[in-house]
This record gives C-alpha cells, structure tokens and sequence, in this order.
C-alpha cells in the first residue's frame, strides 16, 4: 500500500485544484549511511491530463519486430492469469550492474564503426561484449550487400546473446572526394611527384600516379596554384596544369593515400567551397541508402556535410512518411563552415549532433576544432539532443596496442565535457585492435565519470527551459527536480517509464549521479536511449497503473539480481507526470 501526496494540477487552470496529504514516508541521508523512516513510499504526483495520456491508455503495449528481442536475457514472470510479464536488458548492462553496482555504470556511450577488421560475427560480438552500444556503417565505404551482412549480424547478436546494439547509418554526402585507388588499400604520394587528379572514369585498373575525383566540376573549380588538401592536410599537392578532365599535381607534402579520403581546395590561404557548396547534402546515391536504411529499420541516419535546418526537417518528413515506425533518428554532422554558422537551428531540427572532427578539422582551423567542440556539446545539452564525439580518438591505436597519453587527454575531455557519446572510427573499421581501443574509451570513460562524481562537481551548466507545451514544462520540471533529488538524497538510481523516451532524455539531460534505468514499451525506443548519457534502457509491457508497474519492476529486477531490497530510488513516469521516492521492498 502506498502512502502518497498527490498535487493535482489541471492543465487548463494552472492552479493546483486538489492536494492531499496522506502520511508519507521519508528517507534520510546520514552521510553515507541512509536509514528507512517510516513508510516505504513518499509520492509527488503532478498530474496533467493531456491528450498525451490519453494516448497512453490506448497503447499500453508497443512492440515491434524490429530488431533485438534480448532473448537470452528476458526474464519472464507470471502477472495475475493470463498476464505474461518480462523484462528485456541487455547482458552487458547487466552483468556491468552485478558486478560493480549502480554508482560505477559507465554513463558515457560508445559506437563503433564496423568495417572490414570487425564485421564478422565473433568480431561484433567481442565488440557487444566490450561495450559498443551502437554499431556504425559508413556508406562511403564498402557495398550495399556488405552493409547489410553487418546489419543482419549485428540483429543476430542481439536476438541470439541478449544485446541491444543499435545501428547508425551514415551517409556518404556529396563533397569532393577521391574514388576508390582502383581497389589497392591505399597509394603513397613521394615528394616532388606529379599526380593526375581526374574527373574521368576508369575501368580498374587505374594508370599510374592517377587518382579519380567524385565531384563533375572539379577540372573547372581548381586553379593552377591552389593547394589540393588530401584528409585536411594528410597529402598535400599543389595543382601546377590543367588539361581538359585532368588536373596535374605536384605532391609537396608526402603520405599516404586512403581509398575515398576527403579533397579540399585552397587559394591564398582559404578554403574554397563557393561550388562545392553547392552540392546537395544529400545525394541521389544518399537517397537510395536512406531508402536502404529505412527498409533495414536502422535505428539512427547521421547525415555528412549538413549545410542548413532544412535538409534535415526535409530528411525526417521523407522518415516519418515511409518508416515501419516513423522512428529513425536522425543525427546531423556538424564538419563543415555552413554547419557551424547554422548550428542553433540545425540542432534544433536534428534528434541529435555528432561533431564530426575529421572533416570540421580540415575546414577550419585545427586549433579552433576544440572549442567548437565545447561550443556543440553544451548547446546539444541545453537543446536536450544526444551529441557524438567522434574522429581520432585514438588515432594511433590503428597501428599500435596502446593509445598516446595526448589522446588518452582527448578523450578524457569528451568524456568530461559530458558529451552522450565517444565514436571509433578507423580504428574499430580497419584498425589492428579494434577491441583493444574500445577497452580503452571504456576505462577511460569510468575512471572520468567516478572521479567527476567522487568530487562532487555538479556542473553549474545553466540548462534553459525548452518546453513547448504546459504539459512539456511540467516533465521538464519533474526531471529537473528528480535528478536534484536524487543528487542531493543520493540515491541509488532513478527509474522513469518514458513511452516515447522524452522523460528519459530530460532526466539523462541533467546528467545525475545515479544511473537512469529507462522502462520502455517499445524495442526500438530502448535501442535509440543507446545513444544517451546514463540511460539503462529496459523494455517492459507496463500498464497506467503506476504501483503495478513499480511493484512488477522490482520483482522482476531482483529476481535477476539487479536490484536489492533497501535500494533507494526514485521514479518518475510520462503517465502520471509523477516523482515517487522509495526503497525497493
Ligand atoms: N565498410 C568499409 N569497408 C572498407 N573499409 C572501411 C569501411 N568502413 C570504414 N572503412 C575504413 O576505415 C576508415 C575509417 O572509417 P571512417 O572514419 O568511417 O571513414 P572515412 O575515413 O572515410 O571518413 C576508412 O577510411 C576506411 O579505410
Ligand atoms: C565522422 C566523420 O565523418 P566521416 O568519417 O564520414 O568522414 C568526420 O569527418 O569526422
Ligand atoms: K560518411
Ligand atoms: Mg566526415
């Protein structure tokens, strides 16, 4: 029986229009030692009705058939007669709580990008096992075919071993880049050579010294005397005759060249982008992989080359119109100089941001690259979007069994910027130790987070409000409060039963100090949480009753050890627009 006070606030007045007080329970924090007063169940229910709720009643049960079922890891409990009822984690997550308890979760998550080093089996799952919470395909690379191998893989892993790996689709874009070296893994570029550079199509293979470029206009738009940019300055050549189709270089910066790397052209020290800037950000070619990702049901689409808001809200109509569930999100890279002039509204419209360095590194300043950095990740966290880190992480760990210290330094910033997400790039694609790297942005990762939360830094980050709606601004409220609660009471963990996963991203928003465990219908809700700062996603069937639901997750939690009695959390749910305090019976 639970002892409640209840605010009830309807939306049209804005006045509380009923309070009651029945006996509440209360919790007290003693330092480090916590003791039980009274009863177990202190209630704050603030209650909008909202067409929202409405909703709710209606679809209490969500469940698609896309992708993971966490098989192995469900497990399943009678409810009253004919009321089945289980609880889906993934094995990582739990094993990770059994073993080291709430407070040591690692908060921040990891993506890899598969490719040749990791797209078999036994590869992706040691990859599961390390921690990948979502697996990347990059389209620039690799064939459809290939890219859907890693996708049936990756779905295999989760129904057969119990993860909950999501999949990031991420589209090729139509900036200028070179063609694929006619098969050969790469090319060295010696000093004082002259390369053509070619608009022309081969049939493999290639002459010698020749290197093809994606974009039609390339002959026209280069001058002689421009620098020609290979990765942002990794080759460099400087454009000495053009002749028809061909460009002819001299290579004054040697290295190595890599199948596809980025182009980038400079004149008198600037870049030049007035032509390519008018490349569409997505390409016929991105539109076809997009349709391929949305009938492959990936769970993100993160667009290359973002110029404006447009293409984006563009992209998410086209989703809404065509996917199973309407729910791919899509993740807008910010890596070139119109994204960061329209950075506000292109967050705004986008699900989440990846700050893509590799390419944002080759058109602005290298030593600007940091602060933008910052600039992304904070303005992410105010507009509540999830936000990547991604490129160069460990760049040396292609090669080598151990990162540097200055990338060790790097990572460890992202992690302390608090951004939702760290990304691998080539080396989980085509590193030596790909699995060797994710251990490192995981140990990283958890020594960060302890340290930050072990000196009590609550950052003093002004989160402005962003509701939309009286009914937005009371869950943004309720989040607010629960996450300071829960710091201040030091909980053990904070439940929220989110539908959508709105609750959810307004409480990982605040970044608590307990873990957030995410209680939703649907399973590919619980793959997209992957991507946010502290969330455990759980899938459950849970009804409107909140008492039931609370009482069904905790038997069913700690019948799996994840949970004890004793326990303090805090709940809050997008039903009942609640925050309830208690220990776990
Ligand atoms: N599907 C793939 N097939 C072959 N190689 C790949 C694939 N995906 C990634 N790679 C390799 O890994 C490197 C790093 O991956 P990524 O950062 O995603 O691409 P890029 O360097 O082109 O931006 C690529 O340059 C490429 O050599
Ligand atoms: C992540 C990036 O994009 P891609 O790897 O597709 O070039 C980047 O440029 O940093
Ligand atoms: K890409
Ligand atoms: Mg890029």
């Amino acid at each position: 029986m639970s002892h409640a006070i209840n605010f009830f606030v309807s939306s049209s007045s804005r006045s509380p229009s009923n309070f009651t007080i029945s006996r509440p329970s209360v919790f007290v924090s003693t330092g480090s030692l916590r003791l039980p007063v009274n009863k177990s169940l202190r209630t704050l229910v603030v209650k909008a009705s909202t067409s929202d709720l409405d909703e709710w009643q209606t679809s209490k049960v969500l469940v698609t058939d896309n992708g993971s079922g966490g098989v192995l890891s469900s497990v399943t409990q009678e409810y009253g007669s004919n009321n089945v009822a289980s609880i889906e984690v993934d094995t990582v997550t739990e094993s990770e709580l059994k073993e080291n308890g709430f407070r040591s979760t690692r908060r921040t998550k990891l993506i890899c990008t598969i490719g040749p080093a990791t797209c078999g089996f036994e590869q992706l799952e040691a990859l599961a096992v390390e921690g990948m919470n979502v697996a990347r395909i990059n389209m620039c690379h690799g064939t459809r075919e290939w890219h859907q191998m890693v996708i049936e893989r990756v779905r295999r892993l989760n129904e057969e071993k119990g993860f909950a790996v999501a999949i990031m689709m991420d589209t090729e874009g139509s900036e200028i880049h070179m063609g694929d070296l006619g098969g050969a893994s790469s090319a060295k570029a010696e000093d004082g050579e002259i390369w053509n550079f070619t608009v022309r199509a081969f049939d493999p293979p290639l002459p010698e010294r020749t290197i093809t470029v994606n974009y039609d206009g390339f002959a026209e738009d280069v001058k002689v005397g421009d620098d020609l940019l290979v990765d942002g300055g990794m080759v460099r050549f400087e454009v000495i005759e053009k002749i028809g189709p061909d460009v002819k270089c001299l290579c004054t910066d040697p290295g190595l060249l890599l199948p596809r790397a980025n182009l980038t052209f400079w004149r008198d020290g600037k870049l030049v982008r007035e032509r390519n800037a008018m490349l569409p950000t997505i390409s016929s070619k991105d539109w076809l992989d997009i349709d391929f990702g949305i009938a492959e049901g990936v769970d993100f689409i993160a667009v290359s080359f973002v110029k404006s808001a447009e293409v984006i809200k563009h992209l998410k109509s086209y989703i809404k119109a065509r996917a199973r569930d309407g729910d791919i999100a899509v993740i807008a890279k910010i890596e070139s100089i119109d994204s960061l002039r329209n950075l506000e509204e292109i967050i705004q419209a986008s699900d989440g941001a990846m700050v893509a360095r590799g390419d944002l590194g080759a058109q602005i300043p290298l030593e600007q690259v940091p602060s933008e950095q910052q600039k992304i990740v904070q303005l992410c966290r105010q507009l509540n979007r999830p936000v990547i880190v991604a490129s160069q992480l460990l760049e040396s760990m292609i090669e080598y069994p151990i990162p540097t210290r200055a990338e060790v330094a790097d990572v460890s910033e992202a992690v302390r910027q608090r951004g939702d997400a760290l990304m691998l790039s080539g080396e989980s694609a085509m590193g030596q130790f790909p699995e060797k790297a994710l251990t490192v942005l995981r140990n990283v990762s958890l020594r960060i987070e302890r340290r930050w939360r072990e000196q009590k830094r609550h950052e003093v980050i002004e989160l402005p409000s962003i509701a939309s709606s009286f009914s937005d601004s009371i869950s943004e409220e309720i989040c607010n409060s629960a996450a300071k609660m829960a710091n201040n009471l030091e909980v053990d963990a904070l439940f929220v039963y989110t539908k959508n996963g709105h609750m959810a991203s307004l409480l990982s928003r605040c970044r608590p100090d307990c873990p957030i465990f995410a209680f939703t219908t649907a399973t590919s809700v619980r793959r997209r949480l992957n991507l946010q700062w502290g969330l455990m996603p759980f899938r459950l069937n849970y009804s409107d009753d909140m008492e039931s639901n609370l009482n069904k997750t905790f038997s069913l939690l700690k019948a799996r050890g994840m949970i004890k009695s004793g326990d303090l959390i805090i709940a809050v749910s997008d039903m009942l627009q609640s925050i309830q305090v208690m220990n776990v019976p």
